[in-house]
């Protein structure tokens, strides 16, 4: 795996769950991150699509020394370097563009851009992505398509996210070429809104007990 990657890897320690967190009010991230890590997951996805996005990395990044916050929906160099800014430790991206390709290589920061055909696979291992999104999982063909991947692109490892939930996550998380999955399931939008953080951290329990199979 590259050294990126490996970066990556080691970033989320173990952990079977990344959350993907919509956040529409930055006031909310500092409890939501402090209620994932107490149930187990340290680190946390804030996608930018929401206005307060990236107030809402910066105060994780600034208030919350136990988790690992990274930024998500990135789609242009411009949204990679502002996320960068704010303090995001690892960026991910819903799909790979040569713009992208060059703001990752610009940047020390590790980055983990989706990809779902052999072909997309193929040219990310290329450049050293040898730790990727598959994205959107579920609607793309699932842990059965992930699966017929592993033989011929074994050193290539995945992040399923896009569908994912507490009830097909280990479906995935049993695949040899999958190190952990991605998913809201854990921050529900109404839960967040009304600041259900023992909830939350319940789910969060849950999902990082869904351990990879020894
Ligand atoms: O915006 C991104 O970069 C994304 O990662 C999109 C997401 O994967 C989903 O919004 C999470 O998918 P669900 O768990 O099905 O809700």
């Amino acid at each position: 795996m590259s050294n990126k990657s490996e970066k990556l890897v080691s970033l989320l320690a173990g952990q079977p769950v990344i959350p993907v967190l919509r956040i529409a009010d930055a006031k909310q991230a500092v409890p939501l991150a402090r209620a994932l890590a107490r149930g187990g997951l340290k680190a946390i996805e804030i996608t930018l699509r929401t206005p307060d996005a990236l107030e809402a990395i910066r105060r994780v990044a600034g208030e919350v020394e136990e988790s690992v916050v990274g930024a998500g929906t990135i789609l242009d160099p411009a949204q990679y370097d502002a996320a960068a800014q704010a303090g995001s430790r690892f960026i991910v991206s819903p799909g790979i563009t040569k713009e992208l390709l060059k703001a990752s290589a610009d940047s020390d920061i590790p980055f983990l851009p989706g990809a779902i055909t052999p072909g997309e696979i193929m040219a990310a291992r290329q450049v050293g992505l040898t730790f990727l999104k598959f994205f959107p999982a579920e609607q793309a063909g699932g842990a059965a398509f992930l699966k017929a991947l592993a033989s011929p692109i074994a050193d290539v490892k995945f992040c399923p996210t896009g569908g994912v939930s507490a009830t097909n996550a280990a479906g995935y998380l049993g695949l040899p070429n999958v190190i952990c999955v991605g998913g809201s399931w854990v921050a529900p939008d109404d839960l967040v809104v009304n600041g259900e953080w023992s909830r939350i951290e319940d789910l969060a329990r849950a999902a990082a007990e869904l351990r990879k199979p020894a």
